[in-house]
């Protein structure tokens, strides 16, 4: 084996660093509390440190210290997990109300389409700080076959938000925080047009009844429990700005759970969103709305911007992981980094999660997001070759030839093409029909609560979707460095993390809709969810596991606190730098329908509350 790393239970040093608050890995409170309660536990760790340093800097200059901790983890309180078992379909969002809204079309005999287009609504209204239709996405929709001789036919809808024809690719240079924060930050927003897309192509209930639910709903619903928990995180802006405020704190306090809440004038828009179509969203009044509000918060979309915003429909991409069919999203989205990963991985056996194969898996997401930096909106490249290939077996041979069992290594070691930058309000719906139609949406309004621009008059929360570019020289909202081919340009699409996926059975029957929340952290979960189902685990158990994730930049292995400590410690021997996290932070959150022999399932993660539903 190499040098060891460092295995820290609170964070330590290797915290990490320079994520925004929205989306920054906090230690868990009650792993710092088991420390201070045991200060002999302090000394011998001290000592053991001291110690361990000499003795490892000793042996090499990569690392810097091996710390074994013998102590457990202490047991962890987690949010109630549920399993849905369904017998015709099945809607996981991140969001019970709008789980049940889905499955309520379902059962109105509207189809895996229809049912997506009313929960993401409905997650616009009530999960406001994901996603909404001031910010963008993408989906892949399964058609399945129409007699048993056919294939099913998978298609992606891409309505990621664009860059207003007044970017450029220096445009946050003096003041890095635009790209987060206020009107600049905000990129022309893309869900409606997707939605209706969808729809137009696809849906078979009438428009104005999938958005029906999120109209009435938007008149008043009660706090849930995932956003009580949030709003005391941003009380500064929910007090102390009154386009906030008045929906958020009416009564000169934050809104608790339970509470009544009401976004009336979004459900106004809404409404006319589902009266006249997309293009009241594009043009007239809503339009003019946004890009007066934008300007006014130091923005640069303009009516033109929104009138000229286009959706990309396409083949999905394809690919096989062991005896399964995958469809995933293109780039810009993470879809091709996803199936790389997924091809590295088959070229080992994986039968048992021991302490190699997790080595493995966590040399695998290292050279996936070496590959991501790679990735940009294709269409602003001269050849696509460079994107092209990442998700051939091909490539997966070449890379897999320098994955070493015994150590992992630093960052350029992977080969990645950073400028120097690294990469979060994200929702995901995954739904299957009847039919076997199925839908994965992940939809976003990039940080929690968008660029903190609400547009009184309309309702609409604007996204700081602009963040996914790159700027020269920094690091994202994720940590994610600089990609030099991901530059803002007028009418480019971000680099995205996302990965709406789905998965056939060797048959070519359906398998799986899977997708998630979570920025630099979402692709690297959809693949352990993937393995989770291979080691054996039912759909809620495997999105319920603990998990890791390593960007390259910062230099560390992220866990759950619940991951297992024989395993993390096996990981150090192997060199990695291991800090583990609340499970509960906002991290990356799965949802997931699955079909198997058993029939459908459905799960929604407790890390953010969800709740699946089924009929
Ligand atoms: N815009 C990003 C994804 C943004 C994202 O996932 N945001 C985080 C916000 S920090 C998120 O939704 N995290 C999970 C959560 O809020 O629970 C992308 O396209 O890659």
């Amino acid at each position: 084996m190499g040098a060891p790393g460092a295995l820290l239970l609170d964070g330590g040093p290797n915290k990490p660093q320079n994520l925004p608050f929205s989306c920054s890995t906090k230690p868990s409170r009650s792993i710092r509390k088991k420390f201070r309660l045991l200060p002999s536990t302090w000394t011998v760790l001290s000592t053991t440190l001291i110690f361990g340093f000499l003795i490892v800097y000793a042996h090499s200059r990569d690392y810097f210290a091996l710390l074994v901790l013998d102590s457990a983890i202490p047991g962890k309180v987690r949010n109630p997990a549920y399993l849905i078992q369904a017998h015709h379909g099945a809607v996981a969002s991140e969001n019970k109300r709008c789980s049940d809204i889905g499955v309520d079309i379902l059962k109105d005999g509207g189809n895996a389409v229809d049912a997506a287009i009313a929960a993401t609504f409905c997650i616009g209204v009530v999960n406001m700080f994901s996603s909404g239709i001031g910010g963008g996405g993408f989906m892949t929709v399964r058609i399945p076959p129409n007699n048993t001789s056919s294939n099913s036919k998978v298609f992606t809808i891409d309505f990621r938000e664009t860059a207003p024809v007044l970017s450029n690719s220096s445009m946050y240079v003096s003041n890095p925080n635009s790209s987060r924060y206020g009107g600049l930050a905000v990129g022309v927003p893309g869900e409606v047009r997707g939605l209706e897309e969808a729809h137009q192509r696809w849906g078979t209930m009438p428009w104005q009844s999938l958005i029906k639910p999120s109209i009435s709903l938007a008149e008043g619903w009660e706090v849930d429990k995932e956003l009580g928990r949030r709003l005391p995180w941003f009380s500064d802006l929910m007090l102390n700005n009154p386009d906030w405020s008045s929906i958020f704190a009416p009564q000169g306090r934050l809104l608790k759970e339970g509470e009544i809440i009401r976004r009336t004038n979004l459900s106004r828009t809404l409404k006319k969103i589902s009266e006249e179509g997309a293009n009241a969203f594009y043009t007239g009044s809503i339009a003019d709305s946004i890009v007066r509000k934008a300007r006014l918060e130091g923005g640069i979309i303009s009516h033109s911007d929104l009138e000229h915003y286009t959706i990309k429909v396409d083949h999905a991409l394809e690919g096989t992981y062991r005896d399964k069919k995958v469809y995933t999203s293109h780039a810009p989205t993470s879809g091709p980094v996803l199936l790389h990963m997924l091809n590295l991985i088959e070229k080992y056996e994986m039968s048992d999660r021991d302490g190699l194969n997790v080595h493995r898996l966590l040399e695998v997401i290292k050279f996936g997001f070496a590959a991501r930096t790679k990735v940009c909106d294709p269409r602003f490249i001269n050849s696509t070759s460079r994107i092209d290939e990442i998700s051939t077996k091909s490539y997966a041979d070449t890379i897999f030839r320098n994955i070493t069992d015994d150590r992992t290594h630093l960052p350029e070691y992977y080969n990645p093409e950073f400028d120097i930058k690294i990469d979060h309000g994200t929702s995901h719906t995954s739904v299957v029909d009847k039919n076997g139609m199925a839908v994965a949406l992940t939809s976003t309004v990039n940080q929690v609560f968008g660029s903190r621009v609400l547009d009184p008059e309309t309702g609409i929360i604007l996204n700081d979707e602009m963040d996914d570019f790159s700027t020269p020289g920094r690091s994202n909202g994720f940590g994610l460095w600089p990609s030099p081919y991901n530059y803002p340009e007028p009418g480019k699409r971000p680099l995205s993390s996302t990965v709406p996926t789905i998965l056939e059975h060797a048959d070519g029957s359906f398998y799986l809709a899977v997708g998630g929340s979570g920025g630099s952290k979402i692709f690297s979960s959809v693949f352990q969810v993937i393995l989770n189902l291979g080691w054996g685990l039912d759909i809620s158990q495997a999105i319920e596991f603990g998990r890791l994730h390593d960007q390259l930049y910062p230099l560390f292995v992220e866990a759950d606190d619940v991951y297992p400590l024989d395993i993390l410690r096996d990981l150090v021997q192997r060199g990695h730098n291991v800090t583990v996290a609340d499970v509960n932070r906002v991290a990356a959150v799965i949802q997931a329908v699955l079909h198997d022999k058993n029939g459908i399932s459905a799960a929604s993660d407790s890390r953010k509350n969800g709740i699946a539903a089924g009929y």
